[in-house]
């Protein structure tokens, strides 16, 4: 490849720096603890100072990960045209894409998206007024059972993870366990498998841009490569996640950050590339239904702690952000502090 296409050109103050420190300051929790208190103590502390952590021994089984990546490889060595036969578009956002760009610049990557339930309804625009729905459906690649099938076995383990820490969260909020249980029927939740190449110029792009995720929580497998950074909320410096076998990554959406009333926060991370050794990872998004409104938890609102969002429509929200993730637009598109009631 010689000059890069300008579209993935990061501005001055986004590019990674050359030389990052390794550490493995993301705290490691251990599932199979056995005093609950114990662990929802750990995770609370994790999703306050960190809004990321490590899971490991978390009941998802090694196979079926191991299973996932060599048909997510597969995949993506597939011919551009192949792949192009499930491209997604503005209509269905399910299936492949390599267009996709983060706060307008591209992003160095292939994606390839699909729903947990294997279709949903979604607001037809993000027109607030406009009351139309549209279905969203999987795409599959035909003569590749195999495929689906492993995906599908994914996406159902990931799930049961998810539920299992998002009672965590409930409880360390001080919430009753199955508090947000009843937003994930028909639920948005969607399964993303992401293909960095290498990069001849990883100095000037990233594989994704800096971003929150708008899920409620994110459940990310990745390789032994590196390359996701985490912004530290203490002093703002992108600190590397360190492979850890068998371990998932967790993260806090924006939807948690809004459901604690800001108590844990959906922080910044990005992706950095290479120009040794491509990466593969595997994000669960664990998003409500449409319908679902977005507001704090009332128990965590008072007179001396007031809201500190306006309430907002999971599916309108969605529908802005993925008109936007499609094509360099010349604002930015929306973001979680849009809602935030000042003080
Ligand atoms: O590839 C990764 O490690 C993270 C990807 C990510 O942040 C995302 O897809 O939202
Ligand atoms: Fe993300």
């Amino acid at each position: 490849m010689g000059d890069i296409d300008p579209a993935f050109i990061q501005s001055t103050e986004h590019r990674p720096k050359a030389k990052v420190v390794e550490v493995c300051e993301i705290p490691v929790i251990d599932l199979s603890e056995g005093r609950k208190e114990l662990l929802i103590s750990q995770i609370g502390k994790a999703c306050e100072e960190w809004g990321f952590f490590q899971v490991i021994n978390h009941g998802v089984p090694f196979e079926i990960s191991r299973e996932v990546e060599i048909e997510a490889k597969k995949f993506f060595e597939m011919s551009l045209e192949e792949k192009k036969k499930l491209k997604r578009d503005e209509f269905n956002a399910m299936g492949y894409h390599d267009g996709e760009h983060t706060k307008n610049v591209r992003d160095w990557k292939e994606v390839f998206d699909y729903l947990v339930e294997n279709t949903a309804e979604v607001p037809s625009s993000h027109e607030p007024n406009d009351m139309d729905l549209r279905i969203l459906t999987n795409q599959w690649p035909q003569n590749s059972p195999r495929f689906r099938e492993t995906l599908q076995e994914y996406a159902r383990e990931v799930e049961k993870l998810a539920y299992k820490l998002l009672e965590l969260i409930s409880l360390s909020l001080g919430l009753d366990a199955e508090k947000f249980h009843g937003c994930f029927m028909n639920q948005l939740s969607m399964v993303r498998l992401n293909y960095y190449p290498t990069c001849p110029f990883p100095d000037l792009a990233l594989g994704v841009g800096r971003h929150k995720d708008s899920s409620a929580l994110t459940v990310l497998a990745q390789d032994d490569v590196g390359g996701l950074q985490v912004k530290r909320k203490s002093d703002g410096e992108w600190i590397p996640v360190k492979p850890t076998p068998n371990a998932f990554i967790i993260n806090v959406g924006d939807i948690v950050q809004v459901w604690s009333n800001d108590k844990y926060e959906s922080v910044e991370h990005r992706v950095v590339v290479n120009t040794e050794r491509e990466r593969f990872s595997i994000p669960f998004f664990f998003s409500p239904a449409h319908y679902v409104i977005v507001k704090p938890a009332e128990e965590l609102v008072n007179e001396q702690n007031p809201a500190r969002y306006r309430e907002y429509n999971y599916g309108k929200f969605f529908a802005n952000r993925n008109r936007s993730d499609f094509k360099k637009r010349d604002v930015e598109n929306i973001q979680i502090y849009h809602f935030r009631i000042l003080d």
